[in-house]
């Protein structure tokens, strides 16, 4: 059980965090702070956070645990606000969705306590964002990815895993790098064309009437591109260099399919399609319950 939970950013995730942390009975106090003093107040009033901070400094005076959720470009303020209060016993963790980025800035700022932070990225999340859409359950049956370092404590690895565990969440540990790889592909990369697909269709001269007239695979494909510009801009810049080359296959698979149409080679279009819709049908989101 957790004294104070100290949240720094109180949006969309870190809003579930708290209201999960909450009701799984791990915290007894959680005192919020966001940049906008309207924000704070109203995920008190939404009764997320028992005490509104005035400052990220002052929400983590007297915490035990401590979650920054604030865009991934924030991070490194956010730990330069914070680095005073900070004690080897205090448990630190972000929701950032990109990992090397944030690493690095807690090497630069946090020096001698970088131990006491653990590194996070919960798979879970929605295209909306802001204390009005915290869910309980967010959380709940999903992974979350840990990429500690080699300074990071083996005390506060094994709370930041019994915490999410709690959470009811399936705990992955893998290195930053390896995990910008690997959600380049499957996260960074589809919002992308997501956002990209949008954007073509509706700067043409009937993409407004075509876009009235789509169904439900347009809106399961496009979902995403509906999530938050600021947000996906850092994600996309700070982890350009893996996303660049996931961009580069995408767009060599793209021109082979193009390639086929172009020669009406059916047969061969129909082995890749194959290959697609076979690789998809059998693939299923990573959950607690398909590893049990
Ligand atoms: N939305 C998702 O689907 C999702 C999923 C996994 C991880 N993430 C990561 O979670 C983090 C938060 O995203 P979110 O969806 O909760 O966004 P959000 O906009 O809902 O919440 C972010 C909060 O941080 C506050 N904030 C911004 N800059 C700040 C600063 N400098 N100091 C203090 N507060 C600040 C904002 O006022 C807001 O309350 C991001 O790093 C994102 O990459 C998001
Ligand atoms: O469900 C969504 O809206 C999401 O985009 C969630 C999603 C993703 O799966 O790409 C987005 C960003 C994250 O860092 C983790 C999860």
């Amino acid at each position: 059980m957790f004294e104070q939970l100290g949240l720094i950013g109180c949006g969309l995730m870190g809003g579930s965090f708290a209201l999960a942390l909450k009701r799984a009975g791990l915290v007894k106090r959680i005192v919020g702070y966001s940049k906008s003093p309207s924000t704070t107040e109203r995920a008190r009033q939404m009764g997320v956070i028992d005490v509104e901070a005035p400052s990220a400094l002052l929400a983590v005076s007297g915490a035990d645990i401590v979650l920054l959720a604030v865009p991934v470009s924030a991070t490194e303020a956010s730990f330069k606000a914070i680095r005073h209060l900070l004690t080897p016993n205090t448990l630190v963790m972000d929701v950032g969705s990109t990992k090397r980025d944030v690493v690095d800035a807690a090497r630069r700022v946090l020096r001698d306590h970088v131990g006491c932070f653990v590194p996070a990225h919960p798979i879970t999340g929605k295209e909306v964002s802001g204390v009005e859409h915290a869910d309980v359950n967010l959380y709940a049956g999903k992974q979350v990815i840990l990429t500690p370092i080699e300074r990071t404590f083996t005390v506060q690895l094994q709370k930041a895993v019994d915490v999410w565990t709690a959470l009811g969440c399936h705990v992955v540990k893998m290195s930053p790098q390896s995990h910008d790889a690997a959600y380049a592909a499957v996260s960074h990369l589809p919002h992308l064309i997501a956002f990209a697909m949008i954007n073509g269709i509706a700067g043409q001269d009937h993409g407004k009437e075509y876009m009235s007239l789509a169904g439900p695979g347009f809106r399961d494909f496009t979902r995403i591109a509906a999530s938050d510009p600021k947000m996906w801009r850092d994600i996309l810049v700070a982890n350009r260099e893996e996303l660049l080359d996931q961009s580069r296959i995408f767009q060599k698979t793209l021109q082979s399919l193009e390639n086929l149409i172009t020669s009406g080679d059916g047969d061969a279009l129909e082995s890749l399609i194959e290959q697609a819709s076979e690789t998809r049908a059998n693939w299923r989101i990573a959950s607690q319950k398909s590893h049990k």
